[in-house]
């Protein structure tokens, strides 16, 4: 049958089910059960808060930055003090003039979309239950708990240094190779200039750790949720904060949310041009708590096809990251264990990412 694909090989070989894709594809009707949530963990679109982009930020906007100053002396310190409110507050901003061209980044969605529009057959060889494989194709299943799915496609690609991984990657579409990796180095050029501007909001020397980020961790995850039939019972993904410093990521159309402070779900509206910035788990290691990972998910809708590439950032995989020595004194004690994305994924291989996040196994007091 088109689109069925067996997944799960090591576990359960006989368990075989359909893509998100390939069931927007046949015109279904209802969402098959293993989509529906519980009740409790349905998006539920009363309690979801919709906000304008206003720059300066009144309550209840998120914060919009515009990068062009921050390479301007006499201008820097006003854009740091705007990434510093916006990481204290939600540990999220959208950021523009960016550096990373309109049409890089026009490029790597229309590639993206092209490899999701294949058929199965095409994309079941890149298809793995192993979180460890640096190209890894999924479909919607979560790795742990077969029960729950969510309404996503994803690739995930190594990406830095591109030499070692570029080869793993899709060669069809042809153009994919060539578009996503430009896109990969530029949004890489920008998550250094975005950490050291993060790190100096924090009053921490701009270079810190400079040789280990440079040497350090991009992986991709390209992200297709389909339309979906029945929005209002699934997710495309569940709650979860990321792995690593910063997550740069690029969007199609409305669909993340970000959670408050007061725990609202807040809608991420789509600028043109524009890109999000993700705080992960690593920011809020070296800070020691002073600003804190932040918890996103993913809803999906009836009407079009979303497609997000989000780029995870982080220290090579056997580094361990914790809190800065110039952040602690008798005052400030150390609130994190240092850890490293392979304590990371030993994590995710036996944790639900519904039970729990991983930034919590570190704290070193309740
Ligand atoms: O699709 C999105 O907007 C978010 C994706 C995401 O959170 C992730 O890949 O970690
Ligand atoms: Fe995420």
């Amino acid at each position: 049958m088109e689109g069925t694909v067996l997944i799960h090989k090591e576990k359960t070989a006989s368990t075989s089910f359909t893509s998100a894709m390939s069931l927007t594809r046949m015109g279904t009707s209802q969402v098959p059960r293993r989509y529906v949530l519980p009740p409790s963990q349905r998006p539920n679109p009363n309690s979801i808060v919709s906000c304008s982009l206003l720059d300066p930020l009144p309550s209840n906007t998120l914060p919009l930055i515009d990068l062009a100053s921050l390479q301007d002396p006499s201008m820097r310190s006003k854009v740091i003090d705007k990434i510093r409110n916006a990481c204290k507050e939600f540990g999220f901003f959208q950021v523009i003039n960016h550096g990373v061209s309109p049409s890089l980044m026009k490029g790597a969605l229309d590639v993206a979309s092209e490899f999701f529009n294949l058929p199965p057959e095409e994309k079941i060889n890149l298809m793995s239950n192993d979180i460890n494989m640096p190209v890894r194709y999924g479909t919607s299943v979560n790795h742990v708990n077969d029960k729950v799915h969510f309404w996503r496609d994803f690739l995930k690609l190594y990406s830095h240094p591109l030499s070692k991984w570029i080869d793993l990657w899709p060669s069809n579409p042809p153009k994919y190779k060539e578009r996503m990796g430009n896109y990969a180095e530029a949004v890489h050029a920008l998550h250094i200039q975005l950490l050291q501007a993060i790190f100096e909001s924090l009053g921490l020397n701009p270079n810190y750790l400079q040789e280990e980020i440079q040497e350090g961790s991009q992986v991709m995850a390209v992200n297709c949720y389909p339309a979906c039939p029945e929005p209002e019972l699934a997710l495309g993904m569940p709650p979860h904060s990321d792995y690593g410093f910063i997550t740069i990521l690029l969007q199609s159309y409305q669909g993340l949310e970000v959670m408050d402070k007061k725990q609202n779900w807040i809608s991420v509206p789509v600028i043109d041009g524009g890109l999000l910035v993700n705080l992960g788990d690593h920011v809020e290691v070296i800070s020691n708590g002073i600003y804190k990972s932040v918890v996103h998910r993913v809803t999906v809708n009836s009407e079009k096809k979303r497609l997000s590439i989000a780029s995870l950032h982080s220290l090579g995989i056997e580094k361990k990251v914790g809190p800065a020595p110039d952040l602690l004194d008798e005052q400030h004690p150390k609130n994190y264990k240092d850890s490293s994305f392979r304590d990371f994924l030993d994590f995710l291989s036996v944790n639900d990412i519904l039970e729990g996040r991983f930034i919590e196994t570190l704290k070193t007091k309740a």
